[in-house]
């Protein structure tokens, strides 16, 4: 075989990575285009799925075979809890999010199926399923803010979005968490492949239907 784990689970979760990473969202997003409730609405609810990430992080830590990979983890829950989380407050403050949508909003749908496959995974996966699930969500995003042009739009909200996805650290830790998942993964006998696999395939599923709950049109 020559491709790497991580390019046979790409593969087989198509088509809905590519509608993933070419979502009319993200389209609507590079041109400052994304209606103000979308964008509201999508953070809110945002919020929430970064709670069940940032455990999904902690439980990558406690399952990782090794310190070094403990000591990179680590350094991305540092920007989950700092950089992307003062996003989070500038941008509800300017979209004037009150308390009760910023700490317990009414859940739709797909955050609370991408909770459940988060927390499942937490209570009863693998390290290469945890790492399958959180490779999802940063490489979906990774390729998406990729494709913005260089111009960045005008609002912060949007603007600040993009760029937390598509910094040169972002690309090394996407880098590193395929390589990880890579590595773990030549480990595999076939049946804890496929297990990978689904819960790959079952992530991807949830980023298209996190970005279609607020794309209505
Ligand atoms: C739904 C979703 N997926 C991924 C990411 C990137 N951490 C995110 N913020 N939100």
């Amino acid at each position: 075989m020559t491709d790497t784990f991580t390019d046979w689970l790409r593969a087989r979760s198509e088509p809905d990575w590519t509608a993933t990473v070419t979502h009319p969202f993200t389209e609507a997003l590079f041109e400052g285009l994304v209606p103000t409730g979308n964008m509201r609405s999508y953070l809110v609810q945002d919020y929430q799925f970064v709670d069940d990430f940032l455990a999904l992080l902690g439980s990558a830590v406690a399952k990782a075979d090794r310190y070094s990979s403990r000591l990179v983890l680590s350094g991305a829950i540092g920007v989950v809890t700092n950089e992307e989380n003062t996003y989070f407050q500038r941008a509800f403050d300017a979209l004037g999010v009150g308390e009760s949508d910023r700490v317990h909003p009414a859940l739709d749908e797909a955050t609370l199926a991408f909770r459940e496959l988060m927390s499942d995974t937490n209570a009863r996966g693998s390290y290469p399923e945890v790492l399958a699930v959180l490779t999802v969500a940063e490489w979906t995003y990774l390729e998406w803010a990729m494709r913005a042009p260089a111009a960045p739009p005008e609002n912060f909200v949007h603007a600040e979005w993009i760029a937390l996805h598509r910094n040169p650290d972002f690309q090394r830790w996407v880098t590193w968490l395929c390589g990880e998942l890579d590595r773990v993964g030549a480990e595999l006998d076939e049946r804890e492949r496929a297990r990978c696999l689904r819960i790959f395939q079952q992530a991807t599923r949830c980023e298209l239907d996190f970005f279609n709950a607020h794309w209505k049109v």
